[in-house]
């Protein structure tokens, strides 16, 4: 293919257009294209496997000029398709697939074959798409990874590369570019356990609504597996399975090698390179958050994602009820990372209002696999302690709901149908509007679904899961469920950080980021029960919370990119990933390992002599 390619550049082959034809770009220098264009006539010596990279491959959106230009014509069909017409290309296969898995599949194709086209088609149709390259079908689709299993979409680091992860590193293709990681060790896969390296498949969801979302360039982002073996025995007899069929390294080694990795990436990509930690298991992920606090810039999405998005719910829930959260009953069911996130913000909440730590957790009750968490409790984790109740043990959470009669009920315990029927008509017959949320991930681990809530609760709950519903029809109102997903809060807090090339993430920006979302709803829509944006909002949150992020990390000395707050929409808007194709003949030309086009005099010296 390359040789031909040369060979091609060789012949010097005027095209028909004219000068005015020439198609200018809508965004960077103009200048650029016009004068390589207008001055050659000639072919571009750009590789094919470049032009037709996933980077920079226009589909059959390449104009005639282009592929003239670049030597591609003729590869494709005559068709010169517009936006809309690519658009409604994609949709129509799109929905040709009669499930979910099947859409992730056909999605992953396209990605790698066409990159730009794929975002186009993702920030066109956020809520028909998230749902599956993110949460519920990600989720079904890193249990069969090995079988989607489709070519290079992050990188993976083993137990085997200690002592040399620098060097796999910069086996990124885009090694120059990164700025952002999204890092998993797949032991918690949302809610679906120990999923090994198939939990690849959440960095790269994850870091693809980075880019759909918050306009980060996936160039500057690079998706992380660390396979430290894996637990499921299930998955070591998967003949597809795609990791180490080894037990997980445990203990000091483990930490070592997530030191290195850390190390690692600092030294290849900079100090202040985003490290965004997802899906680990709670006790790991306290461990790290604590360990890098004061030495990396990094965060954890399912301790600070969700406590931001849970935080922001509860806002919500005081805007509806208009009574402030302190005078809230709140029960928790569950204690791993996303009630200790929320529980931590919520309490820091409380306390930025003038309560006393005493005063803050009084009205706050958290129920896990042991029952009601109480002083009687033994070998209680340090930092729930202060939660813990001076009261008789309960070891049903239906008693525990009689008993404390709690106006808010929020889960995360990957147990379907743990709110049961009865705990909703109770906290319905002791409250107005009993605030129900739902978090756990995928759809089936949910605590309990729209319906049911709506169902137990006469249409008076105020309902919100991590994953989405849809609307409900009871007598005679459609009652819409809210989305309580870290995608209302991660994008835009990535945005804000990266944007001022800050070297850590304080807590406050969490905070920050729950204030914010709490506000998007209006009151109208507050009266109308809704506590969250929809997910077609989600990029208008992701600006706005970058924006708000972006300089409070300013004015609070955390930037290290001199940039003025007043400076900040500005620079956000104009780093935002182009969604609109631009000239291939430009874009390509800025392939870095181009050299700038020789002049055909002098390649025509490199070929060999005619005999
Ligand atoms: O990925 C999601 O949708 C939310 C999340 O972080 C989790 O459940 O672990
Ligand atoms: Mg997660």
């Amino acid at each position: 293919m390359s040789f031909f390619r040369i060979l091609n550049f060789g012949v010097t082959r005027r095209t028909s257009m004219s000068k005015t034809e020439h198609p200018s770009r809508s965004d960077g220098n103009p200048n650029l294209i016009r004068t390589r264009a207008a001055s050659t006539h000639d072919t571009i010596r750009v590789p094919i496997e470049v032009v037709l990279s996933e980077k920079y491959n226009k589909a059959l959106a390449f104009t005639l000029e282009e592929r003239q230009r670049l030597c591609i014509h003729g590869l494709m069909p005559a068709c010169v398709r517009s936006y809309e017409e690519q658009m409604l290309g994609i949709e129509t296969n799109f929905h040709s697939f009669q499930t979910n898995v099947g859409r992730y599949r056909y999605l992953r194709a396209l990605r790698q074959g066409y990159e730009r086209l794929y975002f186009q088609f993702v920030s066109k149709n956020i809520k028909i798409v998230l749902p599956i390259i993110y949460t519920p079908t990600v989720g079904l689709a890193c249990t069969i990874y090995g079988m989607l299993y489709r070519g290079i979409s992050g990188l993976h680091i083993t137990k085997h590369d200690r002592g040399h992860m620098k060097q796999i590193l910069s086996n990124w293709p885009m090694r120059s570019t990164v700025k952002a990681i999204c890092v998993t060790d797949g032991e918690r896969i949302l809610g679906l356990g120990d999923l090994g390296a198939n939990g690849m498949g959440i960095s790269v969801g994850k870091m693809e609504l980075y880019t759909a979302l918050a306009g980060i360039p996936p160039s500057k982002l690079m998706p992380v597996c660390l396979d430290v073996g894996t637990n499921n025995k299930t998955l070591h007899e998967d003949p597809l399975y795609i990791g180490l069929r080894d037990e997980r390294l445990k203990g000091d080694e483990y930490v070592c090698f997530v030191d290195e990795f850390m190390e690692a990436v600092v030294q290849t990509f900079g100090q202040q390179t985003l490290i965004h930690f997802e899906d680990f298991a709670t006790p790991n992920a306290f461990m790290f958050l604590n360990r890098y606090r004061n030495c990396y810039c990094h965060f954890n999405d399912d301790i600070q994602g969700t406590a931001s998005v849970g935080l922001g719910g509860l806002l919500g829930i005081q805007r509806i009820t208009k009574k402030p959260l302190e005078e809230h009953v709140i029960l928790f069911a569950g204690a791993g990372s996303a009630v200790m996130g929320i529980l931590y913000l919520l309490k820091t909440e409380l306390i930025s209002r003038g309560l006393s730590e005493e005063e803050a957790v009084k009205n706050i009750y958290i129920y896990d696999q042991e029952g009601a968490l109480t002083t009687r409790r033994k070998n209680i984790p340090e930092n729930l302690i202060v939660f813990a109740k001076d009261m008789k043990k309960i070891k049903s959470l239906e008693k525990l709901v009689e008993a404390v009669k709690p106006s808010i009920i929020m889960g995360a315990t990957s147990s379907a149908g743990l709110f049961s029927e009865k705990i909703i008509r109770s906290m319905t017959a002791n409250h107005e509007r009993p605030g129900i949320f739902a978090f756990s991930n995928p759809t089936a681990k949910s605590e309990c679904t729209a319906e049911q809530a709506y169902q137990y609760s006469d249409g008076k709950a105020i309902f919100s899961a991590g994953s989405p519903f849809p609307p409900v029809e009871f007598n005679g109102k459609r009652l819409t469920p809210g989305q309580a997903n870290n995608c209302f809060a991660f994008p835009g807090v990535v945005l804000g950080t990266m944007a001022v090339m800050a070297e850590s993430m304080p807590d406050e920006i969490f905070l920050l980021a729950a204030h914010m979302l709490s506000k998007f709803p209006t009151d109208e829509e507050v009266e109308g029960g809704r506590i969250y944006p929809l997910v077609d909002q989600a990029k208008d949150v992701a600006y706005k919370i970058g924006v708000a992020v972006a300089k409070y990390l300013i004015d609070n000395g955390f930037a290290k990119r001199s940039l003025e707050s007043d400076d900040v929409e500005d620079y956000i808007l104009k780093n935002s990933y182009e969604l609109e194709y631009g000239s291939a003949l430009a874009e390509t030309w800025k392939y870095p390992k181009m050299k700038p086009h020789p002049s055909i005099a002098a390649f025509e010296k490199k070929l060999p002599k005619k005999k």
